[in-house]
C-alpha cells in the first residue's frame, strides 16, 4: 500500500482528526486555557514551585528529549541543560543548551552541575533491556557505575535526583498481574539487575545521607520519538511501520501482554513526583501503570483506523524471554494516593495521537492543487 493511500485513509478517519497535537517547544503557558489541552496539566504544575535548574543525562534519548521540551514549556528555555555522549542530529539545534557528558566520568557531571548552577539531576543515560543483553560489560558500566557517579554528585552538591527504574526490575518469580511496589525482585536481565541496584543504592543514599532520591518504575513508554533498544520498542515501531508500510512484523508472540504508558502521562509522572512534598512520599520508588495490551490487541486498534493494516509475527527468542519474565500490569495505588498520579491516555487515545503526530512527521504535506 502506498504511503499516500495510507495517508488518505488516516485523514478520513474521524478519530485521527479529533486530537490536538501536543508539542512543548515554547514557553507559552498562556496559550493553554482549555483543561482538555494536555499542556494545561503542565501549566498548572508550573505554578506550584520556583523554577528548577535541571541537568538531564542521556538527554538525546527517547525520554530526555521529551522531558526537556516539557521543562522548557513549564519553566522557560534556560531551565534545562541536556547532555549525552551522542551528537545532536543535524537540524536539532533546539536541543540546547547542550554539553558532552560521559556518565562514566564523574568529573564531567560535576563540571556541568557547577558551571550551570544545577539543583536537579535527571539521570536518563542507560542501556535498555535488549541492547544490555547484547553488551553486558558495557551495561554494567553505564547502568551501574553511571548511577554510582550520579548519586555521589547529588550527595556532594545536595541535588534532587531522579533515576527511573522499570518493569524490568521485576522477574519471573514476581507476581505478574497487579504487581505491587514491594514484592519479589529477581530480574533475569542485566538491565533489570542494574535497575534493582539503582533503586537500592538510591534508597540507601536517601536513608544514609538524606539525598533527595526519587524514582519511578516506568512501563514501556510510547512516544513519537525513536526508542533506544528495549523489549517494548515494538509498541512504537508498529505506528511507524503502519504509516510508512501498512504492515508490521512483530518480534513478540501475539498474546504477550505488557504494561505501557503514553509519553505525556509519563512526563507528567516525573514532574508530579519531583514536585511532591517530601512528607507526602511513603516510598522513594513507585510503580506507575498506564494501560496493558498484547500485540494482537494493538494491531486490532490500528486496524480500526487503517483496515488494510497487516501484522505478521517473527518471534525473537531473546526479547520474548524478557517479556515473559515481566509483569503484565502494575499496581500503582501508592502513586495515586501519595502524589495524585492519574494517567489520561488509554490505548485508543494513544493510537489517535500517535497517528496524528507521526503522520505529520513522516508524510510530506500534499501539494495544493494550482488554481486554474
Ligand atoms: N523508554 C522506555 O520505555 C523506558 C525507559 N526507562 C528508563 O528511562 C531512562 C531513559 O530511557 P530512554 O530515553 O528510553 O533511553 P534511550 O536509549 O533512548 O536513551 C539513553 C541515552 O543514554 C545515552 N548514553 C549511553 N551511554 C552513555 C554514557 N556512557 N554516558 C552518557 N550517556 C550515555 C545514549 O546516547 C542515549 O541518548 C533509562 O534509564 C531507561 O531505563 C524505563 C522504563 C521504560
Ligand atoms: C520497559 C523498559 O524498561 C524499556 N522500554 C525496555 O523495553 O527495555
Amino acid at each position: 500500500m502506498s504511503s499516500r493511500r495510507i495517508a488518505s485513509s488516516l485523514l478520513t478517519t474521524p478519530a485521527a482528526t479529533t486530537v490536538s497535537s501536543v508539542r512543548f517547544t515554547q514557553h507559552t503557558p498562556k496559550l493553554c486555557t482549555s483543561s482538555s489541552d494536555p499542556r494545561h496539566r503542565f501549566h498548572q504544575l508550573s505554578q506550584h514551585a520556583p523554577a528548577p535548574k535541571v541537568l538531564i543525562t542521556g538527554g538525546l534519548g527517547q525520554l530526555g528529549r521529551s522531558l526537556a521540551n516539557v521543562l522548557k514549556y513549564m519553566y522557560g528555555p534556560d531551565s534545562v541543560v541536556l547532555s549525552d555522549i551522542a551528537r545532536r542530529p543535524a537540524g536539532h539545534d533546539h536541543l540546547s543548551p547542550f554539553c558532552y557528558i560521559n556518565i562514566l566520568d564523574k568529573t564531567s557531571v560535576e563540571a556541568a552541575v557547577v558551571n550551570n548552577n544545577i539543583d536537579t539531576l535527571i539521570h536518563f543515560s542507560a542501556l535498555l533491556s535488549a541492547v544490555g543483553e547484547s553488551n553486558v560489560p558495557l551495561a554494567l558500566k553505564v547502568n551501574g557505575q553511571g548511577v554510582e557517579n550520579v548519586l555521589e554528585v547529588a550527595r556532594t552538591y545536595n541535588l534532587k535526583v531522579f533515576i527511573p527504574s522499570t518493569i524490568g526490575a521485576f522477574g519471573p518469580t514476581t507476581p505478574r498481574d497487579g504487581t505491587p511496589d514491594i514484592t519479589v525482585q529477581r530480574p533475569r536481565t542485566i538491565y533489570g539487575v542494574t535497575k534493582v541496584y539503582a533503586e537500592l543504592l538510591g534508597e540507601y543514599y536517601f536513608e544514609r545521607f538524606g539525598t533527595d532520591f526519587r524514582s519511578l518504575r516506568f512501563p514501556g513508554v510510547i512516544s513519537d520519538t525513536n526508542p533506544g533498544g528495549g523489549t517494548t520498542d515494538y509498541a512504537i515501531q508498529i505506528f511507524y511501520d503502519a504509516i510508512l508500510k501498512g504492515s508490521h512484523e512483530c518480534y513478540l508472540r501475539p498474546d504477550t501482554e505488557l504494561p505501557m504508558v503514553y509519553d505525556t502521562d509519563c512526563m507528567t509522572s516525573v514532574i508530579q513526583l519531583l514536585l511532591a512534598p517530601a512528607e507526602k512520599l511513603s516510598l522513594r520508588t513507585y510503580n506507575i501503570q498506564g494501560f496493558s495490551f498484547t500485540p494482537e490487541q494493538i494491531a486490532a486498534v490500528i486496524r480500526k483506523r487503517m483496515p488494510e493494516f497487516e501484522m505478521t509475527y517473527k518471534v525473537c527468542p531473546m526479547r520474548q524471554k524478557i517479556a515473559d519474565s515481566w509483569p503484565r500490569s502494575l499496581d500503582d495505588t501508592n502513586a495515586r494516593h501519595d502524589w495524585n498520579w492519574d494517567p489520561k491516555y488509554d490505548l485508543e487515545k494513544t493510537a489517535d495521537i500517535m497517528f496524528e503526530l507521526l503522520t505529520a512527521k513522516l508524510l510530506p504535506p500534499q501539494p495544493k492543487l494550482a488554481t486554474l
